[in-house]
């Protein structure tokens, strides 16, 4: 693949990503966008929403974790150049997140509802630090990495990929999932919670914990005993490390 070309698709993915993360903003927390998960959607009787929210669901969850693991990759990067591997996982995720905005089935029969100036706040602000905690996890990772632009930007200038280091900044100190953890409060934070928003919750956060296993099945079968003292320090998702096993 022309360099040049890399490069091109490599932006648009990332372009492609930074649109479908900022649509998810006001899809979740239900303002500005023309469709969100509680109105502007097309309108289903219950029996048929739940289904194609679900399959909905399931089709971004299913390829974003098996695009995911090491031996997919293998196996790809026989048709994909390596070097854009990355961009078309994360061009992938973001065309399936977008028909998931486009056809979600909002489902508006309030399950709670907060009156409360203060937790109407409350909840606001969870929902915000939810999504700082996002991004600032990806940077903390390698933002760049995570989003292919630096798998191009290496092949542009003719040098070799490296893999990014395994670390453990800030919230990684205590936390080995934080930008999962902010997902789980952007998700859930909001002061009026109806029946479509907690199919969407309830179901991204099963799939958060299912695919995390496989993301530390990777993480330990590469990095081995350090992975492993590195859960017994962190919690997954809360920052209290699980208790030690007695020997
Ligand atoms: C989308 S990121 C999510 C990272 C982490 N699961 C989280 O929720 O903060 C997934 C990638 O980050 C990598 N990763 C996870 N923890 C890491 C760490 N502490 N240092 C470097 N890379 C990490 C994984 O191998 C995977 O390729």
């Amino acid at each position: 693949m022309s360099r040049i070309l890399a490069l091109a698709y490599g932006v648009a993915s990332y372009l492609a990503f930074l649109a479908s993360l900022l649509y998810a903003v006001g899809f979740v927390g239900d303002f500005l966008v023309p469709r969100s998960v509680d109105a502007g959607g097309p309108r289903s009787p219950l029996g048929v929403a739940v289904p194609v929210d679900l399959l909905l669901l399931g089709l971004f969850a299913v390829p974003h974790s098996v695009m995911a693991r090491p031996w997919f990759k293998r196996r790809w990067t026989r048709f994909v150049p390596p070097s854009v591997e990355r961009s078309t996982y994360v061009l992938t995720s973001s065309l399936l997140l977008g028909l998931l905005f486009w056809q979600w089935r909002p489902i508006p029969i309030v399950v709670w509802h907060v009156d409360n100036p203060v937790g109407r706040w409350l909840m606001g602000a969870i929902f915000w630090a939810g999504w700082a905690l996002v991004l600032v996890s990806t940077f903390l990772i390698d933002h760049f990495d995570l989003f292919g632009l630096r798998q191009v930007y290496l092949h542009v200038t003719g040098r070799p990929y490296t893999p990014i280091a395994f670390k453990t900044p800030g919230p990684y100190r205590y936390v080995r999932h934080p930008l999962m953890t902010g997902f789980l409060l952007a998700f859930w934070a909001t002061p009026e919670m109806t029946v479509g928003h907690l199919l969407f919750a309830g179901s991204t956060t099963a799939y958060i914990l299912i695919a995390l296993r496989f993301e530390e099945r990777d993480l330990a079968g590469f990095h081995g005993e350090s992975y492993e003292a590195y859960r017994e320090q962190a919690g997954m998702l809360l920052p209290f490390p699980r208790a030690r096993k007695r020997s």
